[in-house]
This record gives C-alpha cells, structure tokens and sequence, in this order.
C-alpha cells in the first residue's frame, strides 16, 4: 500500500494556508510519501445556517443535520469550502483534485443515532483502490467530509471522523489534525505526547469540550487500528500534541 500522511484541516485551519504548510507538503512528497488532505468547514456551515434563519444544534460535537440542514451543508462544503482549498494547492503548483462520497463512491459511511442526530453518519468503508490511484499519479485528493449509505443516502460525517478512517485504512504513518489550537491543554498547560491510556482518561476527567471530544475519540481510534501517531496542532511545522503507542512514543 502507497505510503501516505493524512493532514485534516479544520474550518479556520484551512482558510489561509501558509507558506510552511506547503514547504511541509514538499517535503514529503521529495521523500517518497504520499498526502490525503481531508477538510472540516463546521464554522462555515454554522455561519450560513444562521444567515439562513436556521437552528444550529450540536451534540457532543456533533451537528443535529435534519434534511435541510444536511443541504445547507453539503451547498457549504462542497460548494464553497474544498473548492476555496483545492484552488490554495493549485495555486502553489501542487496537482490536488476535490472528492465527496459521491466519487466512486469513495466512502460509505452508516448512521450514528439517527433519532437523535438526524442524517450524522461515521464512515465505515474507505474506497482504498480509488486514492490509490489518484496517488500514483501523484494527485493530492482534497476530500470533502461527507459519505454514502451503501444505499445511496447522504450522510454529514464530523471530519475528524473521516480523516482518522482514511488514515486507518492506509495505515498512515502519520496523521495531522490541524485545528484552532496548538494542541491539548490539561490544567492550564499544552501537552506535548499522550499515551492511548492517557488520551482515553482526558474525556472522563471534563478536560475536553465540544469538537475536542470527538477529535480525542477517533484520534485514539486510529492508533488502535494502526496510525503511528497523531498531532492535534496548528501547523505542519508544529508537533502539536501527538498521540501515540507508549512503546513507540518520539
Ligand atoms: N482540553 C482542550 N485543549 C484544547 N482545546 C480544547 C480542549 N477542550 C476543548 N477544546 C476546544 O476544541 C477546539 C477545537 O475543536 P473544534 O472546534 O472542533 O476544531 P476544528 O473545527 O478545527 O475541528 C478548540 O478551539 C478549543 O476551544
Ligand atoms: C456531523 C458533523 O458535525 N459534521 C461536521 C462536518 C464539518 C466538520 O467537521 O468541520 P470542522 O472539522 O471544521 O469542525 C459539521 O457539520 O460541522
């Protein structure tokens, strides 16, 4: 399998990319490695939810998403958002291509509790054979974080979710979570590693709120299920905090 680094970009993260994020990129393409970009926009779509007169309701870092809520975001994301993305890469001269689930159906996702939280999906089936062929031709996909029901219904899929199982089902060596923050903050101070145990008591203990809590979640996911490690940070250039195996902590 192509070796990859998945870098998923959170709805301020993505806006203005900067130079090192790029001279990053470089980098690890000159090394042989591959990149899959995921892209968030939750702001994005809160902001024209309510210039649409529209409720904004999260749970647990999770947006309810009835039938017009999942248009609103859709129309974002896809319309505006990873658009506004890709063209950055184009921009620096690095060949990038916008995806949504409906590409090859490129990720099946299933309901998360569908009384409560409406059309929220979790992806469970990366369409590995399809970004492998994007990444021999040496294409950056900029994927958006949506998927499909094996039966064709949309699903609004939180992004942090998305890029951990993309990065799982390439068994990434690393995975960037780039958010608002330089990382994790415990009692006033920023975290440099966690260890799974203690990625997993931080949840427990009230130390994350909102969207913290299911990047945590799917992070400690991914390194269960193969990711070396993951940095919830704020830039390419930065460690953030990782989370890792304690055996193979850097
Ligand atoms: N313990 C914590 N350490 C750092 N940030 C935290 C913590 N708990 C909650 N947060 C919040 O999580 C936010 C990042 O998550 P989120 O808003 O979902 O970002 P993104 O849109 O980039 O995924 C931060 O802006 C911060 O306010
Ligand atoms: C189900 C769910 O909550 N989906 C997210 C998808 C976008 C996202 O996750 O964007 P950020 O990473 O920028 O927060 C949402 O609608 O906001």
């Amino acid at each position: 399998m192509t070796e990859c680094i998945v870098v998923k970009l959170g709805g301020i993260a993505g806006k203005n990319l900067p130079h090192h994020f790029f001279q990053k990129i470089r980098y690890w393409k000159s090394q042989g490695k591959q990149v899959i970009v995921v892209h968030g926009g939750g702001n994005a779509v809160s902001r024209m939810m309510k210039k649409l007169n529209v409720q904004v309701q999260i749970v647990d870092g999770l947006r309810v998403t009835s039938k017009e809520v999942l248009a609103i975001t859709k129309m974002v994301l896809i319309g505006h958002v990873q658009p506004d993305i890709t063209n950055q890469f184009l921009e620096q001269g690095l060949a990038a291509v916008g995806l949504n689930a409906a590409d090859q159906h490129c990720l099946i996702g299933d309901y998360v509790n569908k009384p409560v939280l409406g059309n929220v999906g979790s992806v469970s089936k990366v369409n590995v054979p399809f970004f492998e062929n994007l990444l021999k031709e040496d294409i950056i996909p900029i994927v958006a974080p949506l998927a499909l029901t094996e039966f064709n219904q949309w699903l609004n899929v939180n992004a942090d979710d998305t890029a951990c199982k993309i990065a799982e089902s390439f068994k990434a060596e690393s995975l960037y979570l780039m958010t608002d923050v330089p990382g994790i903050k415990v009692d006033g101070s920023w975290v440099s590693q966690l260890s799974l145990e203690e990625a997993a008591e931080l949840k427990k203990h009230g130390v994350l709120t909102g969207g913290m809590i299911p990047k945590v979640e799917h992070a400690v996911c991914a390194v269960q299920k193969g990711v070396s490690h993951v940095h919830i940070t704020d830039g390419l250039h930065e460690m953030g905090t990782i989370i890792s195996r304690a055996e193979v902590r850097v």
